[in-house]
């Protein structure tokens, strides 16, 4: 299924081909762009770019993949998304509005965040899951949070562990967890598995394509490797010295003409 995803003006004109839509999408014929980046910029101190006019239409439903060399802006930009850092130029659009015009507690909740290392709250692993719905008022059941380690792929027996008693894996497994009991929209990962282990990592990406196939999730992830970009993602948004100067598939990598997108992508394979 085809997807244009972008407009006239803009710089990016993505066409992507989204699989196996859930039916929900289909039926309400869901607006195709979730972010809109327009013209993000930021300068060192000594003038150096660190955001160079990062402009790109992500859209709904899809795992973007953003690469770059380090230093390259890639946390910097995830960031922006849900004004964890604030560009001083530049303007970010959710579903159309400014995010600048979001209460950003709202905005956060719409656009969760999970990091390298997950750091949970002290309290058991149900506290954590708990976290968010109850900073609104609302007590999850306990069927509701077996439902949501269920999500993150984890059995019930973990609704009453501590932090002290998970490895890394399943600690990032219940952050993220956590993070999906508030109903997110958008999952912002910033290598999310680069401090996991093989299967726990195929376990978390298990989980990212499930909620992208089964409930719509967009979901745009920063990641060193290549090759789980090429297992998961859709698009991949190439980024050097703070500029996207590539958006491709994963299966057109080899496709790169950017200069140093190319050595890049020719050294990490
Ligand atoms: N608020 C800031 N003020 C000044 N410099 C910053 C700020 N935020 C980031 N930088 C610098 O901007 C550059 C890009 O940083 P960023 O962490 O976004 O890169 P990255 O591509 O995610 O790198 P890595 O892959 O190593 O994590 C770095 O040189 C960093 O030191």
């Amino acid at each position: 299924m085809m997807y244009y995803t972008g407009t006239e003006a803009h710089e990016h004109l993505l066409v992507v081909d989204v699989e196996d839509p859930s039916p929900e999408q289909e039926e309400t014929q869901r607006p195709l762009t979730k972010f809109g980046i327009r013209d993000l910029r930021k300068e060192s101190d000594g003038g150096d770019p660190i955001l160079n006019g990062i402009s790109v239409e992500i859209p709904k439903g899809v795992i973007v993949g953003i690469i770059g060399p380090s230093g390259s802006g890639k946390s910097t930009m995830l960031r922006a998304l849900n004004r964890l850092w604030e560009p001083p130029l530049g303007t970010v659009f959710l579903d159309g509005r400014d995010i600048c015009d979001l209460d950003v507690l709202t905005l956060r909740r719409k656009v969760g965040m999970l990091f390298q290392l997950p750091a949970l709250f002290e309290g058991t692993v149900a506290d954590n899951i708990r976290y968010g719905p109850q900073l609104r008022g609302q007590k999850l059941s306990d069927e509701e949070v077996y439902s949501l380690l269920k999500l993150a792929d984890l059995d019930s027996s973990f609704y009453s562990k501590t932090g002290g008693e998970l490895s890394v894996g399943q600690a990032q497994r219940v952050a993220l967890a956590r993070t999906l009991a508030n109903e997110p929209e958008v999952l912002l990962l910033d290598e999310p598995t680069s401090a996991l282990d093989p299967i726990s990592t195929e376990n978390i990406e298990d989980v990212l394509v499930n909620l992208k196939k089964k409930q719509g999730m967009t979901i745009i992830m920063v990641s060193h490797s290549i090759k789980q970009i090429q297992r998961i993602a859709d698009i991949v948004c190439l980024l050097v010295k703070g500029e996207i100067v590539e958006v491709l598939r994963p299966d057109e990598l080899s496709e790169a003409k950017h200069p140093m997108a190319l050595r890049f992508l020719q050294l990490s394979s």
